[in-house]
């Protein structure tokens, strides 16, 4: 049996509009996402037990059955047993990049890596699709990880239309280390202050997927214009998100004015990004923020926009 070496890259949020409310308790999206090349480094090892062992050094990664990728090889135990009895259990070793509850997608893509990577290891031969109703079972986002690219992603989330790819673009991820914001309470709080605008029937919800897959920023992606692309990008857990983390708005003002063709919150936050022209704007950016924004914790990557998503190395 092999062993893999995977990456699993992060996401970001090119819209989110909160649509309505479900009745499993989530919120009905309207969400393009797009996968962006800083990636964990994932390898998974046969290790000849009956059970999964996880060894992740970041101090904020749970090592036990409650880290995402530790959840992801129990659920395909639990659809193979007699594959996981013959095969036997496996070593999950994730070196993070990712910086972590950051709105990146880090758990969700490391658990799709851990789907992809375990039907190698067993030889299931499961489809795209078949692995993306798995991915659902784990979170919101874990269907698009398995996937990545540029996908219109309605539903909870997990229901994927891929679009054309974006590419030629750099992203600016930035984050204080030491902020971090819970995904349920980003949308507790905004179900508080907004649900009197919720659309309330799937009729409507399907009107409104419609008029967004038309609509103004998948035209700009379509066309390949990259300044419509940045004035279009949108994210309503802005509206709770940036008037109690004051940083963050701060950070997202600061990073706006500096140029770039537009600048966002991703997903829940607290990483605000901004879409490049090229590396060099992009680098030319955080040099610029790093003099305006004194702050030691306050990270930058630079990474390019791409369509790959999970890659087996
Ligand atoms: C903010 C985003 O990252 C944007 O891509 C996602 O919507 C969140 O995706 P995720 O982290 O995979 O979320 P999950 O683990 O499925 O859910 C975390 C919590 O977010 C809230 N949640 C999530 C997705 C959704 N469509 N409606 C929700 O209300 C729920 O309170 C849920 O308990
Ligand atoms: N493999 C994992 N990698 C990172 N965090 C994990 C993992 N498994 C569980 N967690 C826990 O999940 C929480 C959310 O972390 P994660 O990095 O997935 O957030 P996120 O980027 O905000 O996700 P999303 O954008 O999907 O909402 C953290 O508090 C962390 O302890």
């Amino acid at each position: 049996m092999h062993s893999y070496t995977l990456l699993a890259p992060a996401k970001i949020n090119l819209y989110l509009e909160i649509v309505g409310d479900r009745p499993d308790g989530f919120h009905e999206l309207v969400m393009v996402m797009q996968t962006v090349a800083l990636c964990d480094r994932i390898t998974l090892r046969p290790n000849g037990l009956q059970e999964f062992r996880l060894f992740c050094h970041h101090p904020l990664v749970p090592q036990d059955s409650s880290n995402l990728a530790h959840r992801a090889a129990t659920l395909m135990a639990r659809e193979f047993p007699r594959i996981f009895a013959n095969y036997g259990g496996i070593d999950i070793s994730i070196d993070k990049y990712i910086p972590v509850a950051a709105g990146l997608a880090g758990g969700s893509t490391n658990a799709a890596a851990v789907l992809v990577g375990i039907d190698l290891i067993w030889e299931l031969g499961l489809t795209r699709p078949e692995l993306e109703t798995l991915a659902a079972r784990l979170g919101s986002d874990t269907s698009f990880c398995v996937t990545g690219g540029t996908v219109i992603c309605t539903g909870r989330g997990e229901i994927l239309d891929p679009i054309a790819p974006l590419t030629g673009l750099w992203v600016i991820l930035a984050k204080y280390d030491h902020l971090s914001v819970s995904t349920p309470w980003a949308y507790q709080s905004y179900r508080q202050k907004f649900q009197d605008t919720y659309l309330s029937s799937p009729e409507e919800f399907h009107h409104r997927r419609q008029q967004v897959s038309s609509g103004a920023l998948v035209q700009a992606i379509a066309q390949k214009k990259p300044a419509a692309i940045g004035k279009f990008i949108h994210n309503d857990l802005e509206k709770v998100v940036l008037p109690e983390f004051t940083l963050v708005a701060e950070l997202r003002q600061v990073l706006g004015d500096l140029g770039g063709l537009g600048t966002m919150m991703s997903g829940s936050g607290p990483t605000v990004f901004t879409l490049c022209s090229s590396q060099e704007v992009a680098e030319t950016i955080v040099k610029e923020a790093r003099e305006i924004l004194v702050a030691p914790d306050l990270q930058f990557w630079i990474a390019p926009i791409t369509d790959t998503g999970i890659q087996v190395t």
